[in-house]
């Protein structure tokens, strides 16, 4: 297979994974390649997969410029960044990271939910700047019992309303239709959702119906004692309004794992005790990052061995 070109067009983060790809393919990183155009135009008809993550995958443009393309093996669960209808209509294959990474992304969510809450973050901060010594810090909010709303209750989804559950925590959830199979309460409308929980969580596909799924209306719903949580996608949320609620003190507090333009953070934020920003860190453990890497290389290897893909999208 040493062969065939790989194109990685996320940033070539992983060392593990781009081991594995080194081993077995051309691995070319587009990511690091200053001309693109002359790349593509030298390399086009030697590349027959992409890898990609949750930041670059296969747009419409990339893929029109690969002739030769078969294959897009995500590093992700998220597939937002793949042109599933160019890849439909070219006969592309896709691949995505889906199960090995649930339990991270859903113990990470409640993480969040408590480190809002119990301000973990400006309490640690309390402590390595001595300011202990001059008295105790400020009483926070608990969190067991509070009332938890999941928008998106797939794999990632279920998997945070069980560790709730564990936290006492009533659970409910809003998704495109009621699902016969869960005993959770649900509620066909985002914004009754959010009126009806106290930590509101996205934990759903990004895609154009969920884009902005978090508007002015879901955050004044969720209220000023509600608390968002989002490890899903930034551009679930509309980013100028959560932060002018938070500034306003209309939301009380926010948990944020992803963002609108990833690695930029509004600064406004930086400022504020009831916000947890995390670097897009949800599926972020050794031992997650070395499942999906090998999910990656497995579908390759699987794809051009003519077996059956380990985990299609497409
Ligand atoms: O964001 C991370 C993923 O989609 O795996």
């Amino acid at each position: 297979m040493e062969s065939i070109g790989v194109l990685m067009t996320c940033p070539p983060f992983d060392p593990y994974l781009v081991e594995q790809l080194e081993k077995r393919f051309t691995l070319f990183k587009f990511h690091s390649i200053p001309d693109k155009a002359h790349f593509l135009n030298s390399n086009k008809a030697s590349i027959r997969a992409v890898v990609g993550n949750a930041s670059a995958g296969a747009d419409a443009q990339l893929i029109h410029q690969l002739p030769n393309l078969e294959i897009v093996s995500s590093f992700s669960v998220g597939i937002d960044k793949i042109d599933l209808a160019k890849c439909r209509e070219r006969g592309i294959r896709v691949t995505n990271t889906p199960d090995v990474l649930t339990d991270d992304v859903a113990d990470l969510a409640i993480g969040l939910m408590l480190a809002v809450l119990r301000r973990l973050c400006p309490s640690d901060r309390y402590v390595r700047s001595g300011q202990w010594k001059r008295g105790d810090y400020k009483l926070t909010t608990k969190f067991t019992g509070k009332s938890v709303g999941i928008i998106g209750l797939g794999r990632i989804g279920l998997a945070i309303a069980k560790r709730a559950e564990a936290f006492s925590c009533p659970i409910s959830y809003h998704t495109r239709a009621e699902k016969s199979d869960v005993k959770y309460k649900y509620y066909p409308s985002v914004v009754e959702l959010a009126a009806n929980c106290q930590i509101l969580v996205v934990a759903c596909a990004l895609t154009e119906e969920t884009r902005h799924i978090i508007n002015r209306e879901v955050i004044n719903a969720l209220g000023p004692k509600g608390v968002l949580i989002n490890i899903g996608r930034g551009p679930h949320v509309d980013e100028p309004e959560l932060v002018s609620a938070l500034v306003e003190g209309r939301l009380g507090g926010a948990g944020l794992d992803v963002f609108q333009d990833e690695p930029n953070v509004p600064e406004e934020l930086f400022g504020l005790e009831n916000v947890v920003l995390l670097p897009h860190v949800g599926s972020g453990t050794m031992e997650s990052r070395k499942e999906m890497a090998d999910l990656v290389v497995g579908n390759l290897e699987a794809h051009f061995l003519n077996k059956p893909l380990l985990t299609p999208v497409l």
